[in-house]
């Protein structure tokens, strides 16, 4: 019998080669390089149209390279466990919160998804359909069904960019905790500065198709606003060029 995936999996590790993606003439990525290190959090920005949903949906094997080389590997060589979390919640309207969380579970990992719906606050509403929820009961919904799988890679598009400023400031909080609990290598891309220098270990931003910038931030938790400020500086300084 296969065991129902209840263990934390080790965040995935993540590498890129030379990626080119193409849509006919537009090169959107070009000869791109990255390495993720297991656990790690990356936040990815970028001009409009810059192609950061594209590595995203590369990494996700929702779009083909058209060269290059992907990998997205578990150090104990289990099969990569890969999710992804967009901006709109996407939730399937007919079924009940802990029925989305669950979908595609095995039916013995049910407890899991409800506890996975208690971690995001929303236990009490396992039974509430989609409309039946606030936007931003929705998106913990949505992150919950998102780390019910244990993911050892998560995908991040934008996730709080619907949401007001204080319910997004929450949604950061509750996903620093359930990050520091799963471990998931986690690629988060925002169009807030302030959001991926709060949340993410690196910022990458991406121009011309490739990684134009790779910073570090600070470890400190929770971190000060001056520890921050001149790499923010820095970023928006190239960002302006991007
Ligand atoms: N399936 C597709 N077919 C053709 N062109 C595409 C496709 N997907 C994306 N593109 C093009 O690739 C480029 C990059 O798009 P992408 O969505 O990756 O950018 P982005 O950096 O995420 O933009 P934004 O910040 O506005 O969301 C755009 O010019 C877009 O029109």
């Amino acid at each position: 019998m296969t065991a129902a995936p209840t263990l934390p999996a080790p965040g995935a590790h993540v590498t890129v080669d030379g990626l080119h993606v193409h849509f006919g003439a537009n090169a959107v990525l070009h000869d791109l390089h990255l390495h993720i290190a297991p656990g790690e959090r990356v936040a990815v920005v970028g001009a409009s149209g810059g192609g950061k949903t594209t590595l995203l949906r590369v990494l996700a094997g929702l779009t083909p390279p058209s060269h290059g080389r992907v990998q997205v590997a578990q150090a104990d060589g289990a099969a990569p466990r890969v999710r992804v979390m967009f901006q709109e919640d996407r939730l399937l309207p007919w079924l009940r919160a802990l029925d989305n969380v669950a979908l595609g579970l095995p039916r013995t990992a049910r407890p899991h998804a409800l506890a996975a719906l208690h971690g995001v606050g929303l236990g009490a509403r396992a039974d509430a359909y989609p409309h039946e929820l606030s936007g931003g009961q929705r998106q913990r919904v949505a992150l919950a069904r998102a780390l019910a799988h244990r993911p050892g890679l998560l995908l991040l598009d934008e996730p709080f960019g619907a949401l007001d400023a204080l319910t997004r400031a929450s949604m950061h909080t509750l996903l620093e905790t359930l990050l520091d609990d799963t471990g998931a290598t986690t690629l988060l891309i925002t169009h807030d500065l302030d959001e991926a220098l709060k949340l993410a270990d690196r910022v990458l931003l991406l121009r011309d198709g490739r990684v134009a910038e790779d910073v570090r931030v600070p470890h400190a938790r929770p971190r000060q606003r001056t520890d921050v400020e001149s790499l923010r500086q820095h970023l928006e300084q190239h960002l302006g060029h991007a």
